[in-house]
């Protein structure tokens, strides 16, 4: 058996080998289980053998399968509820277990669906994350986005939030006029970092006092990545006068880049990734018990660390730190970026304004892959569906580049101003959930996904045996064409692993922490809920499988995949880690 034989050559000098069709007594937790078991072969390392090898952990692979003797088992002690949200149940009603949305999505939280109401129509359109641009609006406003998703969540909803940070960045405060300005070629433009009354034309104010330190004349300041160009053609102290070169318009918070020869320039200036600004939205973050934090302009791993670390010694409760690949200092240490981070997003806006257009594509691939093989979600953001913002269909190139990210196995896709201003945010979402199901649909009947042959992400031996036990069970649960996948999980590790080998079957993630469930929200193929969990995992099981079946969202004959990261606190204090299939009776 290939799976058997991956482990023994794994870890050979820990395991025994029994034959195939042997039968070995199971036992959880020093308990015999009353179940039937169809067919069984196993793996097993017998705790003389530990004893005698000095091995720390005993680990049992089952593999075969069992069908679930509810009632044979004293179910005392098994009551209790779950919480699975309210658009799953109502998705796994309607669809069934392939008909769970594997695609996560995220919306940014704007004016034009801030309400109660606004959010939960977001919430059962399908939004997993919703995400707070702390560039825009004010502490209050934010606080009362916060508030009212927390409150959504007691309604039944499982959405998770994310801050995103405003970073160092130069853009538009000010340009003369409330909404956009054309700039005309052979205009001559003032570009200042003084507040000025909105009575100056052709003037503009930049977001930075040192924002023209280091430039030179003959530079080109380019707007929004293209939308408009200068060039400089004098330097008045820290002021800026420059000669249009390209028309175009100049919108609110216009984004500022400076190029010379075909080359970003960065100004002698060296601006933090994480501003006081920033550290306090953090904080405010925090107080709140948001899910993500997102990073702005990362530009090395430190920033990361440094926020990670500040992080822990924070709250019990450990908000996920993201990563957002916008600026070309993160492309070029993206790998110790994405090891440092605990997911990123790929910023197009931003991105597009550093690297040439025709790079994203190949980049976001590229980012993508990187992110999959070091099991990190990655969420696709930016200009989507942005026609949408003004128009009830999206475009036919929108709808592909959606799809384009669902074929590629992004985790998650997100909306940017087609929620937070745009007319028809509801119907965005609902594009991006259908687009989203019929690609990951095709994918399967296709049989489009190429195995990813995951790097070793983990050194220790039980890390490593998690990851081994995860691959093995998504291919088993793929090639057995099995309706499910259950993990019951601590703190999300197991799931989160399951989810990088992008199985076809759902995988429901029970656990008891709520931090874990939320932060699985961005995760690929993740129904995450929330359940009080035992040591005893048998327990476990038949307890979900009870409660789901009383729901009516499982029937007789259906099969389900289970393994496990929950580590029994016994005397022993053995690592017992299982895949089984049961088939519910
Ligand atoms: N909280 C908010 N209040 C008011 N307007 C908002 C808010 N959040 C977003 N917007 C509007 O929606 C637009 C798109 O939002 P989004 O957060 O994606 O982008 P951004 O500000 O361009 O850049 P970045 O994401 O790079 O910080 C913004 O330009 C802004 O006009
Ligand atoms: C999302 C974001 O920050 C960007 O696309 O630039
Ligand atoms: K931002
Ligand atoms: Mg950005």
């Amino acid at each position: 058996m290939a799976l058997a034989g991956e482990y023994a050559a794994m870890c050979n000098q820990t395991l025994i080998m029994t034959k195939p069709g042997v039968t070995l007594k199971k036992t959880v937790s020093g308990a015999p289980v009353p179940s039937k078991r169809v067919c069984f072969s196993a793996l097993k390392l017998k705790n003389y053998h530990k004893a005698r090898l000095g091995v720390k952990a005993v680990t049992q692979i089952e593999v075969g399968s069992t069908t679930t003797t509810e009632g044979s088992r004293d179910l005392k002690g098994l009551e209790g509820t779950l919480e699975l949200d309210l658009v799953s149940e109502g998705e796994l009603r309607k669809k069934g277990f392939m008909g769970l949305r594997k695609t996560k999505l995220v919306c940014t939280i704007g004016p034009a669906c801030c309400s109660l109401e606004e959010l939960e129509r977001l919430a059962l359109e399908g939004m997993n994350v919703a995400r707070l641009n702390m560039c825009h609006n004010t502490r209050e406003w934010h606080l009362d986005v916060v508030r009212k998703i927390k409150k959504l969540n007691d309604k039944g909803y499982c959405v998770a939030v994310m801050i995103d940070t405003e970073g160092s960045q130069i853009n538009v405060v000010d340009h003369g006029a409330p909404s956009s300005v054309k700039a005309e070629d052979g205009s001559i433009w003032h570009f200042t970092a003084e507040k000025f009354d909105g009575s100056r034309p052709l003037t503009v104010q930049a977001s930075r006092e040192g924002f023209s330190e280091g430039i030179e004349i003959g530079d080109e300041v380019v707007i929004d990545g293209g939308m408009a160009t200068f060039e400089v053609v004098e330097k008045i102290g820290n002021d800026l006068r420059c000669k249009c070169t390209d028309s175009g318009l100049l919108l609110p918070r216009a984004k500022l880049s400076f190029w010379r020869a075909g080359k970003l320039v960065r100004g002698n200036y060296e601006l933090p990734t994480l501003s006081a600004k920033d550290w306090s939205d953090i904080e405010f973050g925090v107080s709140e018990g948001v899910d993500f934090i997102a990073v702005s302009f990362v530009k090395d791993a430190e920033a990361i660390r440094h926020l990670k670390s500040h992080l822990s010694t924070k709250s019990a409760k450990l908000a996920k730190v993201l990563a957002k690949i916008e600026c070309v200092e993160s492309l070029q240490k993206l790998q110790e970026i994405v090891e440092a981070s605990d997911g990123v997003m790929i910023a197009r806006g931003d991105l597009g304004v550093e690297i040439p257009l025709e790079q994203i594509p190949s980049m976001q691939e590229k980012i993508i892959e990187v992110c999959r093989h070091l099991n990190k979600p990655a969420i696709v953001a930016s200009q989507l569906l942005e026609s949408m913002i003004q128009y009830p269909t999206p475009t036919r190139a929108e709808v592909a580049d959606v799809s384009e990210a669902v074929r590629q196995y992004a985790d998650a896709v997100m909306l940017s101003g087609e929620s937070a201003v745009g007319s028809y945010g509801q119907k965005a979402l609902s594009v991006l959930r259908t687009t989203s199901s019929r690609m990951e649909s095709w994918g399967r009947e296709e049989s489009m996904q190429a195995h990813l042959n995951q790097s070793k992400l983990r050194l220790s031996l039980s890390d490593r045996i998690a990851e081994q036990i995860c691959n093995c069970a998504a291919e088993m649960a793929n090639n057995l064409g099995l309706d499910a996948i259950f993990v019951y999980t601590r703190h999300g590790e197991m799931a989160s692993l399951l989810s990088g080998n992008r199985p076809n079957p759902p995988i429901f993630a029970f656990t008891s922490d709520r931090g874990a469930r939320m932060a699985l929200s961005l995760q690929w193929g993740v129904t995450p809920l929330l359940i009080d969990l035992s040591d005893d995992m048998e327990a476990n099981t038949e307890k979900t499988i009870s409660l789901i079946k009383t729901k009516g969202l499982i029937k007789e004959g259906d099969t389900v995949l289970v393994i496990s990261d929950i580590i029994p606190s016994c005397a022993t204090q053995t690592l017992f880690q299982s895949i089984q299939v049961k088939t519910v009776a």
